[in-house]
């Protein structure tokens, strides 16, 4: 595969960072995004800090990230086993970790918060992290639904906050979406851009708009997966099929809702219903919500619309 490629060159030639301005960073939440975009920053030189609540979090998201790394590599090295491995553990020492966002931030360049898909717990956070981060760091939210200018008003550096929006499994998706909000500098936007180059990703460009541009698009057609199958007018596996065969996309409505996480999807679609709550398109879907509230939450919990154990 093309980005296999470039990836891996760019990330093996490089163990100084190409972006002279951002060489450190630190990734809140070390979840299914969190943990990907760490594994990329540190596979392409730089130094990470991957901060979440629990030292048993982290144990997990930095298991996930070495099978990841094993993933890429395994084909990479195919006929070079031992050079894999030194790669792996290579990438695996740019990253250390912490329970306390405020004790590490004090030399990083870069905040990139990937924490629960909620405007009050991000807006706590960045507050928190803004009275000890150094001047001239960047702050960025990986927010999938929430407008970049919600968040960063928690804190006083607006000119210096903007949104990094990436894709799951951030190891395989080549685009990330640089949100420009109405206080963003050109500076900071560039040096987002830049970032986002320096991790072998195609970013674009957008404005402070719901959605950004690929969830704009994609939600509508995932809300009405779930309604047409709430209708009794398909099965789930049909429509995913149909999906699949009839559109080309490598996965059906609900196993990327599974692979997503049906909490975050619940939190975009409620965010987004309390926004407009005129509009029925995000009215509330009795299936989805009886999902999360038996803590079936897709394929990180072994099961949500289908089961994977
Ligand atoms: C009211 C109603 C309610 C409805 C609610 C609506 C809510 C809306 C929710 C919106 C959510 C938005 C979320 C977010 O903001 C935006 C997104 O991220 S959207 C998700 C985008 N992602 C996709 O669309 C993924 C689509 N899938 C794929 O591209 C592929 O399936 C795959 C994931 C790449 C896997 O590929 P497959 O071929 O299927 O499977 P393989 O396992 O064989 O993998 C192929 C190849 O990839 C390597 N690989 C896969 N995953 C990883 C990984 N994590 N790390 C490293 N490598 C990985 C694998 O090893 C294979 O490599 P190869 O052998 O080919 O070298
Ligand atoms: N899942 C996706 O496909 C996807 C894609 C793009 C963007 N996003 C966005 O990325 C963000 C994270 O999503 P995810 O799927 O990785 O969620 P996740 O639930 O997998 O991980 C979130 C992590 O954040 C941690 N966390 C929560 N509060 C914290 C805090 N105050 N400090 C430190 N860590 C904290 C949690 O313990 C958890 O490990 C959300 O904003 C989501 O909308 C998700």
């Amino acid at each position: 595969m093309a980005f296999f490629t470039h990836h891996i060159t760019r990330a093996l030639s490089s163990s100084t960072v190409r972006n002279a301005a951002i060489k450190h960073v630190t990734v809140i939440g070390g979840g299914l995004m969190g943990s990907g975009i760490a594994q990329v920053a540190a596979a392409t030189g730089h130094s990470v800090v991957l901060v979440d609540t629990s030292e048993d979090i982290l144990k997990k998201s930095t298991k996930g990230i070495e099978g990841s790394l094993k993933r890429v590599v395994k084909k990479k090295f195919a006929d070079k086993p031992e050079a894999g491995e030194e790669f792996v553990q290579k990438v695996l020492k740019n990253i250390s970790t912490s329970t306390d966002a405020a004790s590490v931030v004090q030399g990083t360049d870069l905040v990139v918060e990937a924490i629960a898909e909620n405007l009050k717990v991000k807006q706590s956070l960045f507050s928190t992290l803004d009275k000890v981060a150094p001047e001239h760091t960047i702050f960025a939210s990986n927010t999938s639904s929430l407008p970049i200018a919600d968040i960063a008003v928690s804190t006083a550096r607006l000119d210096r906050f903007g949104g990094i929006h990436f894709f799951n499994p951030v190891p395989m998706m080549k685009l990330v979406e640089v949100i420009q909000a109405p206080g963003t500098s050109q500076e900071t936007f560039n040096a987002l851009l830049d970032f986002s180059k320096a991790l072998g990703k195609h970013p674009v460009s957008c404005k402070d708009t719901p959605g950004f541009i690929v969830n704009r698009l994609l939600v509508p057609y995932l809300i009405e997966a779930v309604r047409l199958h709430e209708r009794g007018h398909g099965s789930k596996e049909d429509i995913d099929v149909a999906m699949k065969l009839g559109a080309g996309y490598p996965m059906g409505p609900f196993e990327l809702l599974d692979y997503v996480g049906l909490d975050t999807s619940k939190f975009i679609v409620d965010g987004w219903y309390q926004m407009e709550p005129e509009n029925p398109l995000f009215s509330p879907s009795p299936l989805l919500n009886k999902l999360v509230s038996e803590g079936k939450l897709g394929k990180k919990t072994g099961e949500g619309f289908y089961k994977y154990k």
